[in-house]
């Protein structure tokens, strides 16, 4: 199991987590409890910073296709950004777990008329219909949801290897982009990366954009 060290004089940073070497099923427990405990309102007005700060993104001036994610969890709230998006006529998509290869995930269109429906691990994803699937390459930027990250943009999710796989080759044509969009209680000093673990250029909290 990777172990992630937290230097000393950064122990609390924005996670708040004390000083230590923790496994990256530590974290995970930890920074979700965190994340679940932010309460409504700041919820809410956390998911509108957010959806600002990633607005003003000079790349998404361009933007025409973007994957997002249905929040859970206590994570950020995507809805704001999926209506701020549409009143821009961006088209956006969200994933589903591939109904044949495991570990894979499949983006869906995302309109007024799609129908979520839970899947296997309780969230909601879109109701599989062929016309509505989009090839990654397709997608111009997407949302990625974590469970933490650092100032490096490294990134620890929940553990499936999903958004890996799907990003795995995204430097070979420059697309999608991933974008980590989190609370910053999320983030901690230090993540240990894996190999096949993604790099994430870009991360929005509601306070800030680290570009990397
Ligand atoms: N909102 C959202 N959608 C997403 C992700 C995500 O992180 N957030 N994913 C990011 O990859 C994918 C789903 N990945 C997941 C990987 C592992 C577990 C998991 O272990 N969940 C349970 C325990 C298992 C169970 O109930 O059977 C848990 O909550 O502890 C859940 C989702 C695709 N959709
Ligand atoms: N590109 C890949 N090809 C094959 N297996 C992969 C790939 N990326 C990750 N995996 C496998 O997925 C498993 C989970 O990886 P990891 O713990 O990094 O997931 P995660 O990034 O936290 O999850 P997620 O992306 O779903 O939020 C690992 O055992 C790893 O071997």
């Amino acid at each position: 199991m990777a172990k992630s060290s937290l230097p000393a004089d950064a122990a609390s940073a924005n996670s708040g987590l004390p000083h230590g070497t923790y496994s990256a099923n530590e974290i995970r427990k930890t920074i979700r409890g965190k994340r679940r405990e932010i309460p409504l309102h700041l919820q809410r007005e956390s998911s509108l910073k957010a959806c600002d700060l990633l607005l003003s993104l000079a790349i998404i001036e361009k933007v025409k296709h973007v994957a997002l994610y249905v929040s859970q969890d206590g994570e950020l709230d995507t809805k704001p950004l999926i209506e701020a998006l549409w009143a821009k006529g961006i088209h956006t998509y969200l994933p589903r777990l591939h109904p044949f290869c495991l570990g894979q995930l499949l983006f869906l269109h995302y309109h007024v008329d799609t129908i979520l429906v839970s899947n296997r691990f309780g969230i909601l994803e879109p109701k599989l219909h062929v016309r509505d699937v989009m090839p990654i390459k397709g997608i111009d930027v997407m949302v990625t949801p974590l469970v933490a990250f650092d100032v490096k943009g490294q990134r620890l999710g929940m553990g499936g290897g999903y958004y890996d796989r799907t990003l795995a080759h995204w430097r070979d044509i420059g697309r999608p982009i991933p974008m980590g969009y989190a609370h910053d209680c999320q983030q901690v000093p230090h993540i240990e990366i894996q190999p096949w673990d993604i790099h994430l250029p870009y991360i929005v909290t509601p306070t800030q954009v680290i570009a990397v």
